[in-house]
């Protein structure tokens, strides 16, 4: 949510943001609500005035003229009844549209329609070469049966899966391994819950527009977030910190469940694209000020990219160009990981900074040293999301036998293992 202030004082710059993000809103809307929201208040302070001098004349009034008067307070108050209704109608019906307004990307990020237009800003770590030929994850997995995909569709249904042996131990290895390295690195560990109230998806800004890719519980407002960010944010709801609070530092570890609505087709098959998942999430809330919410960014960069580099993965950071970072951020760079069997680098984290945008959202809020009220700025980061990351560690770390290697510094979340299978 942007301040209505600027939006006012800077149309211009709001509509771009909306056409460069490909937000579905019409400024001239939120204008006009915005418009008419300000007379309607002017004209219930009106009828309250009238009303207000209307009573002050009845107690003074002859008993002539008594009866009149007090028929003109009650249909004042009948009229204001109904306008302030109208009041409530308005100031929602603005409420939602200002939800819709997305954030303004800063100064050189990429301008582009999608991810085919993110631009590449550097390779890390040397693409793997085999003596063997090398196989993909899912044979990997199966011919070790460290997984299954079958029986589990009768029990699961689409995208699910199921691990076993050594692969279980793999994966908290690296939850375990992620978690350590960055409570390490000063992060507050947090578990977390996916199950959460609607209204958190909102202080997010997954909702409204992201609907679809959330499962809900029937009856009840509970949904299942699709990433730690969801609960970790709304924790933080209508709270005033104070600026030697700041910043919050999470590494908060939960389960994320997507319906992955409108990926029909992409990636059915594997660990790539699964319904439930568990993620590492770097969250932060800082001071309101760019400079130090960019520091933020560079530093949550730098922690995932040290993640991969621990696990001795090759990978390429891209920026996302302004149609594909979404609505709420100034500023995204994706961390994609190479994965041999498909000759591609692929989507493994998630980096953004989204200014005071989600703070608005949420209403948190910190007073700064001067006592004044100011909106923080929230950034987060995936720190590793599996099984995703099993495709490009398993395809990477592969040996000619169908071995897995394992790098120094799993080893010893591993008891010391230096290969499986
Ligand atoms: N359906 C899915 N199945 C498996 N992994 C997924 C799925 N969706 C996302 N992920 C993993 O979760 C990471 C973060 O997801 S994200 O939507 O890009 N970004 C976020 O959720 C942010 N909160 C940063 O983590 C992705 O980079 C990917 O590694």
């Amino acid at each position: 949510m942007l301040d209505l202030k600027f939006i006012r004082e800077n149309p211009e710059t709001v509509r771009e943001a909306i056409k460069q993000k490909r937000v579905n809103l019409d400024l001239a809307e939120l204008l006009a609500a915005d418009q008419q929201l300000s007379e309607l208040k002017k004209t219930v302070e009106a009828r309250q005035a009238e009303r207000n001098q209307n009573a002050k004349l009845v107690p003074k009034a002859s008993p002539e003229e008594r009866p009149a008067l007090i028929q003109k307070g009650k249909d004042l108050g009948e009229e204001l009844r109904t306008l302030e209704a109208d009041l409530r109608e308005k100031q929602e019906e603005l409420r939602l549209l200002l939800l819709k307004v997305p954030n303004v990307p800063l100064a050189g990020v990429p301008v582009g329609r999608d991810d085919e237009e993110n631009v590449e800003v550097r390779r890390e770590g040397e693409l793997p070469s085999f003596d063997f030929e090398p196989k993909d994850h899912i044979t990997l997995l199966q011919q070790k049966d460290w997984a299954d995909f079958d029986r589990v569709g009768n029990v699961s249904g689409s995208r699910s899966y199921l691990l076993k042996g050594d692969m279980v131990l793999l994966e908290m290895a690296l939850m375990n391994f992620a978690m350590t390295f960055l409570s390490g690195r000063g992060f507050t560990p947090m578990g977390l819950s996916a199950l959460v109230r609607g209204k958190a998806f909102e202080g997010t800004g997954h909702f409204p527009g992201g609907e679809d890719q959330v499962y809900k519980v029937e009856g009840q407002d509970l949904m299942l977030a699709g990433t730690a960010e969801v609960p970790a944010n709304e924790l933080h709801r209508d709270m005033v910190l104070s600026e030697d609070q700041l910043p919050l530092t999470y590494a908060a570890i939960s389960g994320a469940f997507r319906s992955e609505a409108g990926s029909a087709g992409r990636d059915v098959k594997g660990l790539i694209r699964v319904h439930e998942f568990k993620k590492v999430e770097q969250y932060v809330i800082c001071r309101g000020d760019i400079e130090e919410s960019q520091a933020w960014f560079y530093k949550l960069l730098s922690n995932a990219e040290a993640l991969m580099k621990a696990l001795e993965l090759p990978y390429r950071v891209i920026q996302n160009c302004t149609g594909d970072m979404g609505a709420g951020k100034v500023w995204m760079y994706d961390i994609e990981t190479w994965v041999p069997s498909e000759q591609k680098y692929r989507e493994t984290h998630s980096c953004s900074n989204l200014g005071d945008w989600q703070a608005r959202r949420t209403n948190i809020r910190y007073k700064d040293r001067e006592g004044k009220m100011q909106f923080p700025h929230t950034l987060n980061n995936t720190g590793i999301a599996s099984p995703r990351i099993l495709v490009p560690f398993l395809e990477n770390h592969q040996q000619a036998d169908g071995s897995i290697r394992i790098p120094a510094a799993l080893q010893p979340f591993l008891g010391g293992r230096t290969q499986i299978g």
